[in-house]
């Protein structure tokens, strides 16, 4: 973990996804003057949707100049509640006047592709953008209470890949097993990372990601953008980080 890694906590989870919205929008805007495209990648999980859906809807923002990824998805058809994509639509997609080919989805399982072809249709949309590493603007990422990220989970191999940007994953614990994730290289190559974490349930996880030095263990200790790593938490996540500096 880098020097450039710090943490905001916030008394409750309400003020912590309050302060995500404005700190969001005001990051969207300073890069749209900057370039052409703003490339975010969203997360699953109850904070990653709970701050789509707080998204302040008056935001002027251009959104055909916006592009939205995903940092994993759960492998099953199109239409099924546990889809990343389906909630972040309901959350906040559908209220927004963003182009179509702006939302890159990563594939259901019933569009005909094995995960393995899924994997590499999520590859090759990439690599319309970038032909090598994606360079993401803002990465947000929950974080699970084993400290997984995206659907890079501890003892797993997808963690220590490092040679594709794309990778399927079979036996994920946190079901359903099969899922599409992106690696860590990716999610790195990004300019700001943002964890996202609220509950006392995540408090081993914040701890860990700032004190564990073994990604295996800790998928969330490895995680660093280009410019800025920001852990957003409310005060109970960051229970044990803030009791040992008392
Ligand atoms: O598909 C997923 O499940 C996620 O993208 C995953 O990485 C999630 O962000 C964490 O598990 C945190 O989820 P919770 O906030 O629900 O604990």
């Amino acid at each position: 973990m880098s020097e450039e890694t710090t943490l905001e906590a916030y008394a409750d989870k309400q003020e912590l996804i309050d302060n995500i919205d404005e700190i969001f929008e005001s990051t969207v805007k300073d890069l749209l003057v900057e370039q052409d495209a703003v490339h975010v990648v969203l997360t699953g999980g109850t904070v990653g949707i709970a701050l789509l859906e707080n998204i302040d809807p008056g935001h002027v923002l251009d959104w055909s100049r916006i592009h939205l990824w995903w940092g994993d998805e759960r492998f099953v058809p199109a239409g099924h509640a546990d889809r990343n994509e389906g909630q972040a639509t309901a959350a906040l997609i559908h209220r927004l006047p963003i182009p179509a080919e702006n939302v890159h989805r990563m594939p259901a399982s019933d569009a005909g592709l094995s995960l393995d072809e899924a994997v590499d249709a999520y590859d090759d949309e990439l690599a319309k953008y970038w032909p090598e590493l994606p360079e993401f603007d803002i990465t947000f990422l929950g974080v699970g209470p084993d400290a997984h990220i995206a659907s890079l989970f501890p003892g797993l191999e997808g963690i220590e890949v490092d040679d594709r940007a794309v990778i399927a994953v079979r036996n994920s614990p946190k079901p359903p097993a099969e899922r599409i994730s992106l690696t860590l290289p990716a999610l790195n190559n990004s300019k700001n990372v943002w964890v996202v974490a609220a509950g006392a349930d995540k408090a081993d996880a914040i701890y860990a990601a700032f004190t564990s030095e073994n990604p295996s263990e800790a998928p969330v200790s490895a995680v660093e953008g280009t410019e800025e790593t920001v852990f957003f938490t409310d005060e109970a996540a960051a229970e044990r980080l803030i009791e040992e500096e008392e």
